[in-house]
């Protein structure tokens, strides 16, 4: 299976070097800057046990990519998008699936549109990882998952196939039925984590014990779980648990890739993972005046970097 990595930055550098390792057939759609960068250093990880390895690794840029994938996997942040769909939409032939690993749904939606359920899966990765300074993939804390599905039932990949390459045996992999679902769990818990460290600009454990702090991240998650469950995704006990036992540990040093971003003074997701959730709230009549906060926030905070 040919596989093609959209973005070598945290999420597909890191599990796009593991599927090299692994010995997959991988290029890495990138732009001119970093492409240089992967040529002469390769893709550079350094282990949240302080290990530092370079994978060599196939760059490819938009004015050369052509088609002949079997999966394109999409790894960008959600205001690079658009951009990066024009830039991989060569890449995607009747043949092709695409599965990206963006936090939030609006994608979901988009992809859809595009290129018809069939060729779109849903995937969700659970991994802390961070793009440094120098290019390199830094881990930052150890969780390592990825969870993936189609998102109908005549895929034009199967999912076992999918499965298969994706199952490179240094991190977990989970083929799912239900990756809608999936993804609504994933999007509950991150925007619930996202919205408290960005609000009390801590980690999680520290808002816990704090005063009033289990109350308020508690808040934040059934503020998540009553939007989920209006769009008709409610998450099960099973999901809602292990959510719980980081949003109300009163240690946890957990925070999310959207407080990394606004403390590095870089763009945020802001509308992607917490202004699409007040907005479906708002649609169906949930209110979430926490996630409101968080939003005018993150809002205020992108207004000023414009
Ligand atoms: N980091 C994390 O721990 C986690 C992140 N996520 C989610 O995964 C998604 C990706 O995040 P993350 O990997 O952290 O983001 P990063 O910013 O670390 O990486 C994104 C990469 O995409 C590249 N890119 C952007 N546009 C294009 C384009 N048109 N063509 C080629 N490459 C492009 C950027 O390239 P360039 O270097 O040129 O700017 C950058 O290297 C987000 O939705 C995030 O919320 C999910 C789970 C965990
Ligand atoms: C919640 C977490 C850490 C899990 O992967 C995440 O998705 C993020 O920081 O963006």
């Amino acid at each position: 299976m040919k596989i093609l990595v959209v973005g070598a930055g945290a999420v597909g550098g890191y599990f796009g070097a593991r599927l090299v390792q692994a010995g997959r057939d991988v290029d890495f759609l990138v732009r001119p800057a970093r492409a240089e960068l992967l040529r002469e250093r390769g893709l550079v990880l350094r282990s949240a046990d302080g290990g530092v390895e370079s994978v060599p690794v196939t760059p490819v840029t938009a004015d050369r990519l052509g088609p002949g994938y079997d999966l394109v996997v999409l790894a960008v942040k959600s205001y690079g998008f658009d951009a990066a769909l024009e830039d991989a939409a060569p890449a995607v032939g009747p043949d092709t699936v695409v599965l990206p690993f963006l936090n939030g749904m609006r994608h979901i939606d988009a992809l859809v549109e595009r290129f018809g359920a069939d060729r779109v899966y849903g995937g969700v990765a659970m991994v802390m990882t961070r793009l440094g300074a120098e290019g390199e993939i830094v881990e930052v804390g150890k969780m390592s998952q990825l969870i993936y599905g189609p998102l109908s039932d005549r895929p034009v990949v199967a999912p076992a196939d999918v499965h298969a390459a994706l199952d490179a045996g240094s991190y977990s992999v989970s083929l799912t039925g239900s990756a809608r679902q999936e993804l609504w769990n994933k999007w509950v818990f991150l925007a619930t984590l996202g919205a408290c460290n960005c609000l009390m600009r801590a980690p999680i454990g520290r808002i816990n014990s704090a005063p009033g702090g289990q109350e308020f991240t508690a808040g934040v998650f059934a503020e998540a779980i009553a939007v989920a469950t209006a769009s008709g995704y409610p998450p099960g006990q099973d999901a809602r648990d292990r959510a719980d036992a980081i949003i109300a540990d009163t240690t946890a040093t957990t925070t999310t890739s959207l407080y990394w971003d606004l403390t590095q003074g870089n763009p945020v997701e802001a509308d992607q993972i917490i202004g699409d959730l007040v907005a479906r709230g708002r649609e169906l009549g949930v209110p979430t005046p926490l996630f409101s906060l968080a939003y005018t926030g993150l809002s205020a905070y992108a207004a000023a970097r414009a």
